[in-house]
């Protein structure tokens, strides 16, 4: 697939140099997209601009029923959507046509929320007056995604800033641009109108600074790594740009000894290797009590080892190819690290290159008598590598938990309410996972505290981050 701009409804290429798109499985080229550059970057964004008067008037009834025609076709091209991600970005098939019904639920939700965009009269202290709150889209919004979560990414940003009457501009991860452009195309053939939706692909480092500095640009909303997030973060500044963060995670996994194992283990197992351990909410480390860890840690290697690393278009594959040997390159530090200060490989350990072909995989692997100073226990792997680590009680889980500049997602697998309840007010945290692998639903908060992000996308937090709050003090009343 040859990938073109989209700006004010045109695909264009303006003939700039152009950047293959690889599938990490095979090393095979399967597309190419152009190097956009600072001058497209702007046409995008003025087309945004000029699009959104007429766009932000139109009754939010209207816009839902745009993104309510989206979401079927969505739906329709699951299939064509499902393929061409795996193709782009690895992960297996049936993973990918969770990941298009996931992002099409975020469209579904939002074209509902939106009818819901409610201000508010607030009772006045004097009877002249009359106080009110009314909620306007915020205005061009720009977005950056990351090449993880090739569709769901997109549309968690996409569909709650149209509802509210935003128009945007996309940069898409160089690595999984295809996914996108092709959702745009889905875009416009459900009638969304020119210039509401635009998207400039190639380098993530210039693009995102063009953006971030732009001045009709009115918000930025990334998901991606911490350190990019500070660099978008520095460069709004200027501008005082409105932020939605979604950051790095280094989630912990707490196994207490009440818990039900099998559903533990089970649980254990999705939040872990859902995209091969490539998700910012994948359990980065697990804490297990004493009395259940060797018990658990058995299971957990039994059923790792089930996972059958491979491309991602085979049937039985469970764990695709890493996205790039970069990727590749942390998870093997990671392990050698752990295994030279004595870690144990219990399944998994070793990984499987082409490097002439650029093609990277690592088996699904569990670490057992991990201790807390190994680099894994510190730094997000962002691969298929469970360690374990062994603790004595409920609060030394917590306090390692704690022990990170990161606050996206954690896990907690108990049956006490209280032990529970007791974990989860103090998990510095913004998402936690009770019994629970997979937290994420279009209708729930998502999104990190401390260096893990800024404001939540998805649920009505994620409306609300597209919505300027006006306040009106109305006087004069008493004459
Ligand atoms: O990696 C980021 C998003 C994952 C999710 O939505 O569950």
């Amino acid at each position: 697939m040859d990938g073109q701009f989209l700006i004010n409804g045109q695909w264009l290429n303006h003939e700039r140099e152009r950047t293959d798109v690889k599938n990490p499985a095979t090393g095979e080229v399967v597309g190419s997209v152009p190097n956009g550059t600072k001058s497209d970057v702007n046409d995008a964004v003025e087309a945004a601009r000029k699009a959104f008067p007429e766009w932000s008037k139109r009754s939010v009834y209207e816009r839902a029923a745009l993104l309510e025609k989206l979401y079927a076709k969505m739906l329709e091209k699951k299939d064509e959507l499902a393929r061409l991600m795996t193709l782009e970005m690895g992960k297996p098939l049936a993973e990918s046509e969770g990941e298009v019904e996931y992002a099409a639920n975020f469209v579904k939700w939002f074209a509902e929320e939106g009818k819901r965009a409610y201000g508010r009269i607030i009772p006045s202290h004097d009877t002249n007056k009359r106080l009110h709150v009314i909620k306007q889209p915020v205005g061009v919004v720009a977005a950056i995604t990351p090449w993880n979560f090739p569709a769901a990414m997109i549309t968690r940003k996409l569909a709650p800033a149209l509802v509210a009457g935003c128009t945007f501009v996309l940069k898409p991860p160089t690595a999984t641009p295809l996914t996108a452009l092709r959702l745009l195309e889905l875009c416009q053939e459900v009638g969304i109108p020119d210039g509401v939706v635009n998207a400039v692909t190639g380098s993530g480092k210039d693009l995102g600074e063009s953006l971030a500095t732009h001045p009709h640009v009115d918000k930025i909303t990334f998901t991606g790594s911490t350190e990019v997030g500070r660099t978008l973060m520095a460069q709004g500044a200027e501008t005082i740009k409105a932020m939605s963060l979604e950051l790095g995670g280094h989630a912990p996994i707490l196994v207490f000894d009440d818990c039900d194992l099998d559903l533990a283990v089970a649980e254990t197992i999705k939040s872990k290797f859902r995209n091969g351990g490539q998700t910012c909410v994948c359990g980065n480390r697990i804490y297990v009590s004493d009395s259940i860890y060797d018990a658990f840690v058995e299971k957990l290697g039994q059923e790792t080892a089930k996972l059958k690393t491979g491309n991602g278009l085979d049937n039985d594959t469970k764990i695709g190819p890493m996205i790039n040997k970069s990727g590749y390159d942390k998870v093997k530090k990671h392990v050698d690290d752990a295994t030279s200060a004595g870690a144990r490989i219990v399944t998994g350990g070793t990984g499987q290159t082409d490097e002439d072909q650029d093609v990277y995989y690592y088996e699904a692997t569990v670490l057992a008598d991990v201790t807390p100073q190994m680099l894994i226990m510190n730094e997000e792997t962002f691969g298929p590598v469970a360690p374990v680590q062994r603790v004595s009680s409920d609060e030394e889980a917590v306090h390692y938990a704690n022990q990170t500049p990161f606050g996206l997602a954690s896990y907690v697998f108990t049956n006490n309410y209280a032990r529970a309840f007791r974990a989860i007010e103090n998990l510095d945290y913004g998402i936690v996972g009770w019994n629970d692998g997979v937290p994420s639903a279009a209708q729930a908060p998502f999104g990190g505290m401390k260096q893990s992000g800024v404001g939540r996308e998805g649920g009505s937090e994620g409306l609300e981050a597209y919505l300027e709050t006006k306040y009106v003090s109305i006087g004069g009343l008493d004459q």
